[in-house]
C-alpha cells in the first residue's frame, strides 16, 4: 500500500503575520498576572509550570483582551457580558494583511484622500468591541468609520473610542438603520451623540432595486445561493462622495444560533445579533460584493473575513462574474481554526501581471483583458478552435487542460491571412509584405506544415492569457506564425472583450 499522504498540520503553517506584535513572543500570562492584579485570579500554572488561563471562561478571555490592549497597545477597553470578545493577536493579523494590500503595487497606489497621509478604512459591523478601528488607529494611525446595527454595539463601540482620547478623533461610529431610513450617528470625544439626520441615500430595499438587472450576473448565483435580507451594509451607509482606502468585515458567520453552537474549548461570547444573519456569511459577503459593484472605486480594496473554505470558493466565483480587477485571498490560522481573508478591487491594475508578449519568437502570447462577464475561458477555447477549423486546419482540443493542438498547411494560412488583410488598416512591420499575387498575397508562407499549441490560462478574474507555442523551435515559419496569431488576437478581442481589439494592437510592438 502506498504510504498515506501526511496532512499538513496546523503547526507547520504560518500562524501569525511577521509584523504582528506577538509574532516573536506570545503573550506572557505570568508577566501580565504580576502586573495586573485584576488578571491574576484567572491565571493558573499547569504541571509543566507554564502559566495558563481557562479559555472556556468568558471573564478570563475578556480580562486577557483588556490587559493585552492596555499593556501592548495603550488602549482602554471593555465590553459587557456576553458580547463577542476578540483575541488580539488574531485580529491584528487581519489589520496587517490589509496593510500589505495597501502597500502592494498591484493596483493604483494613491491614497483615498489624495493627501498621501491618513489611510481611511470602513469596518462593517464593528461590534461593541470596536476592535479593528482601535487596533488600526493605534498601530498604524489609520482613521475609521465603524458601522453597526445594534444599540449595544453602537453604545459600547462609542464608549471604547471615547476611552482613548489619543485616537478618538480618528474613529467615527456610524449607525446603520435597519428601518426605512439610514441615519448617521456619531460619537464625539466629549461624549455628545450627534444625529446627522436622515440620509438621502436609498434604503436597503431601494438599493436592491437600483442595481442593474444582471448586476454583473450576481443574480445568476443568488438564484441558487443564499441572499441577504437585512439592514444596509455599504450602500445606504457610505455617504455620497465618500472615499475609503479599504473596508473590512468580520461578518456574522452563521445562519442560526444552533449552527454557531458553543465551542466547548473556548468562550469568546457572541450574541445572536453578532454571530447570526439569515443566509450566514455567504449571504452577508455577497451583499458586500453587490454593494461594491455599485460603489466601485469608492474603495481601493474591499475585504472580508470568511469562515468557511466552501464559502470562499463560492464568493471568489461571484467576484469573477462581476468584473473586479483583482481578487486576493489569504489564510488566517487561529489555533485550531482557520479563517480566510478575501479582498478585491475595481481599481486599475498598476502593473501587468504578465507582459502581454514574451520575447521568444516561437512562443507568442497576448492577454484578453476586460472579458465580458458572460464569457469564460471555455468560450474562448471554442472560438479559437472554430477560427482554425474554419480555415481547414486540423485541431485536437483538450478542454480540461484548455489547449488545442493545431496543424496548418500553406493553404490554411492563406485562408486565415486573407481574412486578415481585409481587416488590417495599417501594414504590420514584419517581413511579410502584401504581394501582388493571388491568395493571401503573402510571400514566405510556410512551405511545410506548421504545428503549434494554443493554450489559455486564467490570470485574474476577467483576464485570460492566451499563448501559442510552435512545436519546433527555430522554425523558419515564425513570421507567418506571428501574423496568424495577430489575426487571432483581433478576432478574440473583438468577440470577447469590452475594449475591442482596435484599441490595443500591441502585438506590432512585440519585443523580440
Ligand atoms: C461577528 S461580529 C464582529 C464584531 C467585531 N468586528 C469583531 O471582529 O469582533 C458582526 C457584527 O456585525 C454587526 N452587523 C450585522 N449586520 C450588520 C449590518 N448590516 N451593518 C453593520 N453591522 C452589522 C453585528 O451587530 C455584529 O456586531
Amino acid at each position: 500500500m502506498p504510504p498515506k499522504k501526511k496532512r499538513k498540520r496546523a503547526v507547520d503553517r504560518p500562524t501569525i503575520h511577521p509584523r504582528n506584535k506577538y509574532s516573536d513572543k506570545p503573550p506572557d500570562f505570568g508577566l501580565l498576572a504580576s502586573l495586573y492584579p485584576s488578571f491574576e485570579p484567572f491565571v493558573f500554572y499547569s504541571r509543566d509550570g507554564r502559566p495558563r488561563i481557562d479559555w472556556t471562561d468568558f471573564n478570563a478571555t475578556r480580562e486577557l483582551t483588556r490587559v493585552l490592549l492596555l499593556h501592548d497597545h495603550d488602549l482602554h477597553w471593555w465590553i459587557p457580558d456576553g458580547q463577542l470578545c476578540p483575541t488580539v493577536p488574531n485580529r491584528s493579523n487581519y489589520i496587517h494583511w490589509i496593510e500589505d494590500l495597501l502597500s502592494s503595487d498591484i493596483i493604483t497606489n494613491s491614497n483615498s484622500n489624495g493627501d498621501g497621509e491618513v489611510i481611511r478604512g470602513f469596518d462593517i459591523g464593528t461590534g461593541a468591541n470596536c476592535i479593528y478601528p482601535l487596533l488600526g488607529a493605534s498601530l498604524l494611525g489609520w482613521s475609521f468609520v465603524g458601522s453597526d446595527v445594534t444599540d449595544v454595539a453602537l453604545e459600547w463601540a462609542a464608549r471604547n473610542v471615547k476611552s482613548n482620547p489619543h485616537i478618538c478623533d480618528l474613529i467615527e461610529i456610524r449607525k446603520v438603520d435597519s428601518g426605512e431610513k439610514t441615519s448617521y450617528w456619531e460619537e464625539t470625544c466629549n461624549g455628545q451623540s450627534i444625529d446627522m439626520g436622515s440620509s438621502t441615500q436609498v434604503h436597503e430595499t431601494e438599493a436592491v432595486k437600483a442595481e442593474p438587472a444582471p448586476s454583473s450576473s450576481l443574480k445568476l448565483h443568488s438564484d441558487v445561493n443564499k441572499s441577504y435580507h437585512g439592514p444596509p451594509v455599504l450602500l445606504g451607509v457610505v455617504r455620497d462622495g465618500e472615499k475609503f482606502d479599504f473596508c473590512m468585515c468580520n461578518p456574522p458567520f452563521f445562519e442560526t444560533i444552533e449552527e454557531a453552537g458553543l465551542n466547548p474549548k473556548t468562550s469568546c461570547g457572541g450574541t445572536p445579533e453578532e454571530m447570526v444573519c439569515p443566509g450566514g456569511e455567504e449571504a452577508f459577503i455577497s451583499r458586500i460584493i453587490q454593494d461594491s459593484v455599485q460603489l466601485k472605486q469608492s474603495f481601493r480594496w474591499y475585504t472580508s473575513m470568511v469562515g468557511r473554505k466552501s464559502n470562499l470558493k463560492v464568493l471568489v466565483s461571484k467576484l469573477r462574474e462581476v468584473g473586479v480587477t483583482i481578487v486576493k485571498t489569504t489564510e488566517f490560522v487561529q489555533g485550531q481554526t482557520c479563517r480566510w481573508g478575501l479582498a478585491w478591487s475595481f481599481m486599475p491594475p498598476a502593473r501587468k501581471i504578465i507582459s502581454s508578449h514574451v520575447t521568444q519568437k516561437n512562443i507568442l502570447s497576448f492577454t484578453l483583458e476586460g472579458l465580458q462577464c458572460q464569457y469564460s475561458a471555455m468560450h474562448v477555447l471554442q472560438s479559437a478552435e472554430a477560427f482554425f477549423c474554419s480555415a481547414g486546419a486540423s485541431c485536437k482540443s483538450n478542454a480540461s487542460a484548455f489547449y488545442i493542438d493545431i496543424t496548418t498547411t500553406k493553404d490554411h494560412f492563406d485562408a486565415i491571412l486573407n481574412n486578415n488583410v481585409q481587416n488590417v488598416d495599417e501594414p504590420a512591420p514584419c517581413q511579410y509584405k502584401k504581394a501582388p499575387s493571388n491568395g493571401s498575397g503573402y510571400s514566405h508562407l510556410p512551405s511545410t506544415d506548421l504545428s503549434f499549441r494554443f493554450s489559455i490560462f486564467q490570470q485574474v478574474p476577467g483576464t485570460l492569457l492566451v499563448r501559442g507555442s510552435l512545436q519546433h523551435r527555430d522554425s523558419p515559419s515564425e513570421g507567418a506564425f506571428s501574423l496568424m496569431f495577430q489575426r487571432l488576437e483581433e478576432v478574440l478581442k473583438e468577440k470577447f472583450c469590452r475594449e475591442k481589439a482596435s484599441s490595443g494592437r500591441s502585438y506590432y510592438n512585440q519585443a523580440r
